[in-house]
């Protein structure tokens, strides 16, 4: 298997061009299912997770064109199965928003239950539960969800009492070829739903009020294809940015999206980072300067997101004066905090909570991360850390950032993959 080898690095200095969203490519690659032509989707990331959505896309008898290698056509109009095997889905959580369109365009799905991973149980009541609201007899044995419905789904008024992700993208995906209006409630404001309520709405659908918690879906018969280019990659971007802080660096992301990034920019000026953006573009400068420790805490968009607490953490490890992360939408996404500490950060969990005292010395080791965003802080700790730092299983990291390693050595950094 794959690794990283880091030496400790000068400031990141430079530009990096930022791919397309895993989060957002993901659920739009999966809503060609719904379209009754060819969809075309460009600036797709090069990544594992899509590599693997594809292959499910194959599997149910999609034809997948691979144009270039950040451009993608699908058809699925014609497909000979609507059963996603453990195979594929147990490497992808993700994996489960074929639910929602296989059910909506052909009446019936089997789609493996997606299991527990390193971040958290990730039920999936709320998926099931809101089709179940819009018609849909889901029943779950031997490990698969087993969903049909008599027709077509029926629109329907679905309160979600978490606000998911997944859950949104699912439903909303579902509803767009439903019978009738539905109505969803509490639902996730992230960018990554906004985008693929336009992709959908440039095939047909009826959409309005994406990016607000309450969405109305009008159903309708028939979707066609589009063509569709992914929103740039908020937590990849933000992931560079807190590289750059940490290292002292100066930073520019070229092909951002700063709108998505509220929450993150303003820690990261908290952390004494000057930051310019214009449209599509963000630079980062520390100036010289040691960053200065941040609280924040996890919630639901447009708050802080869960997907950038790991990469905070190596900052607060290493800024000066003491700081605190409390993660709330994951019930153990600290896998990264063992790590840290073995490489010196001075870091204490409470509960849901995690203290740093600030101005850890790190020093280069072996590490290992079991989550994705857990293995970015990782190799963020690399670049400050004194020596070498190998961080082991890249699997991870492979699923979420494109050619990380090629990015990092752009700006500076000492790094280079090592296969085994
Ligand atoms: C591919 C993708 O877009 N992944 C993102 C998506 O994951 P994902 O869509 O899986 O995350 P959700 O927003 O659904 O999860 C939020 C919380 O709701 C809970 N929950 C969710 C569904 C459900 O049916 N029941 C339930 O209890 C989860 O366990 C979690 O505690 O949003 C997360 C939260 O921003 C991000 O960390 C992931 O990177
Ligand atoms: C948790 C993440 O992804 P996924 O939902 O695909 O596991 C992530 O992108 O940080």
């Amino acid at each position: 298997m794959d690794k990283l080898v880091i030496k400790k690095s000068p400031p990141l200095s430079g530009s990096v061009t930022i791919s397309g969203a895993k989060n957002a490519a993901l659920p739009l690659l999966i809503a060609s299912l719904l379209a009754d032509s060819t969809c075309s989707f460009e600036n797709v990331p090069a990544l594992r997770d899509i590599n693997t959505t594809l292959l499910l896309l194959k599997d149910f008898g999609a034809s997948v064109n691979q144009v270039a290698k950040n451009h993608v056509e699908i058809d699925a109009s014609q497909l000979n199965s609507v059963t996603a095997s453990y195979d594929l889905v147990r490497t992808m959580r993700a994996s489960i928003l074929v639910l929602g369109p296989l059910l909506a365009k052909h009446g019936k799905a089997n789609v493996s239950l997606p299991g527990g991973c390193a971040i958290g149980a990730r039920p999936v009541n709320l998926h099931l539960s809101g089709l179940e609201k819009m018609g849909a007899k889901i029943e779950v044995e031997e490990g698969y969800i087993r969903a049909e419905v008599d027709g077509r789904l029926r629109g329907a008024r679905i309160f979600m009492d978490m606000v998911s992700v997944g859950a949104t993208e699912n439903l909303m995906m579902a509803a767009s070829l439903a019978d009738g209006e539905t109505i969803l409630e509490n639902a996730a404001r992230e960018p990554e739903i906004v985008d693929l309520a336009n992709c959908l709405n440039s095939m047909g659908a009826k959409i309005e009020g994406a990016g607000n918690d309450s969405i109305k879906i009008t159903g309708v018969k028939h979707l066609q294809g589009c063509h569709y280019s992914v929103l740039p990659d908020r937590i990849e971007t933000g992931t560079f940015l807190v590289a750059a802080a940490v290292s002292r660096g100066s930073v520019r992301c070229e092909h951002a999206a700063p709108a998505t990034l509220d929450a993150v920019l303003s820690k990261l000026e908290q952390a004494g980072a000057s930051i310019k953006v214009g449209e599509d573009w963000i630079e980062l400068d520390m100036e010289g300067r040691a960053p200065k420790a941040v609280k924040l805490k996890t919630v639901p968009h447009p708050g802080f997101p869960t997907d950038m607490q790991a990469q905070f953490m190596t900052l607060n490890s290493v800024a000066e004066g003491s700081g605190v992360i409390t993660e709330t939408i994951f019930e153990n996404r600290f896998m990264h905090v063992p790590e840290l500490q073995r490489m010196g950060a001075h870091i204490e969990l409470e509960g849901n909570s995690a203290l740093s005292k600030g101005n850890s010395q790190l020093t280069g080791a072996q590490v290992m991360a079991t989550d994705l965003r857990a293995s970015a802080s990782l190799v963020i700790a690399g670049l400050v850390a004194e020596g070498e730092t190998t961080v082991n299983r890249i699997y991870h990291l492979d699923r979420g950032y494109e050619a990380i390693e090629h990015k990092l050595s752009g700006l500076g950094a000492n790094i280079k993959r090592v296969s085994e």
